[in-house]
């Protein structure tokens, strides 16, 4: 698709054009089950990576995604993104990724050129996000936020346990956060750059999301409504879900 599809008053400012999206897509999909890197297997018969570009590009704000693909698999992402309908609007990059989520995100960040202030970090995990959240993320940061994470209620109450060593063995109940204070968070998660950059330089030891580094330093995140089509990719039943609502995205679109 090229800007000639937009009517002028549709097409980004330059200062919205400035959104950055580096998803981590190096993964080994270990919880899935044995097969290809979970990136690049297919929902629908399209790549998961192409699903999560797709929904970022979506976003008339984001103008560059840069891709974090398995270290061995750069050259096959490259061609998919190739192969595939994309808008034109948005410029890609593809880079090796590393032994973690985290250090893969570190690797896509060092290869952002500069201007790019607004930064989300998109997991190729969870293909289907709306972008409407893509939206709600990016328009957070734009508002002043360093920090902005989707968020849900959860369903199920909590339970924090004193975990076992063997896997399966009963473990005993420590404490019952209050459910309702509690949220589920998604990605894109989205930040001002040199929150994100500081983030990745300074903070040590694992975390499971970026933003839980930036509160490492001291420093604020909030959330934004985060939508249960974001839902991530991670289990074998994960993928039945999938490939039902892009069924149903399907049916309702007329195709
Ligand atoms: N070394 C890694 C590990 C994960 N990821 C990415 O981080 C996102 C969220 O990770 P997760 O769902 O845990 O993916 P995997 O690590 O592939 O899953 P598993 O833990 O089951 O192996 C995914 O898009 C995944 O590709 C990455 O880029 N580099
Ligand atoms: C970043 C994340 O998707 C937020 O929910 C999640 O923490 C990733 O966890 P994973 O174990 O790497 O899938």
């Amino acid at each position: 698709m090229s800007d000639a599809a937009f009517p002028r008053e549709e097409r980004p400012s330059p200062s919205a054009a400035r959104a950055a999206v580096v998803i981590p897509a190096a993964g080994r999909g270990v919880r899935l089950g044995p097969g290809a890197p979970k990136a690049l297997r297919t929902l629908g018969g399209t790549p998961m990576l192409i699903h999560a570009v797709r929904a970022m590009a979506a976003s008339r704000h984001v103008s560059l995604v840069v891709l974090v693909a398995p270290p061995d698999g750069v050259a096959e992402v490259r061609s998919l993104l190739d192969s595939h309908s994309l808008p034109e609007r948005t410029d890609f990059l593809v880079v090796p990724g590393g032994a973690t989520r985290q250090e893969s995100v570190r690797l896509g960040l060092e290869a952002l050129p500069a201007g790019s202030e607004v930064v989300l970090v998109h997991d190729a995990a969870r293909p289907l996000v709306p972008v409407e959240t893509v939206d709600a993320v990016i328009e957070a940061v734009r508002a002043g936020a360093g920090a902005v994470v989707p968020a849900l209620p959860l369903a199920d109450t909590v339970k924090e346990v004193e975990p076992a060593e063997a896997a399966g063995a009963p473990e005993p109940v420590v404490a019952t956060p209050v459910r309702a204070r509690l949220r589920a968070v998604q990605t894109p998660q989205g930040f001002d750059r040199a929150v994100l950059t500081r983030a990745h330089q300074e903070v040590e030891g694992e975390v499971t999301d970026d933003a839980s580094m930036v509160e490492r330093l001291g420093l604020g995140v909030v959330t934004v409504p985060g939508h249960e089509e974001a839902f991530k990719v991670t289990r074998p039943l994960d993928l039945v879900l999938a490939e039902a609502v892009l069924a149903r995205r399907r049916r309702n679109d007329g195709f």
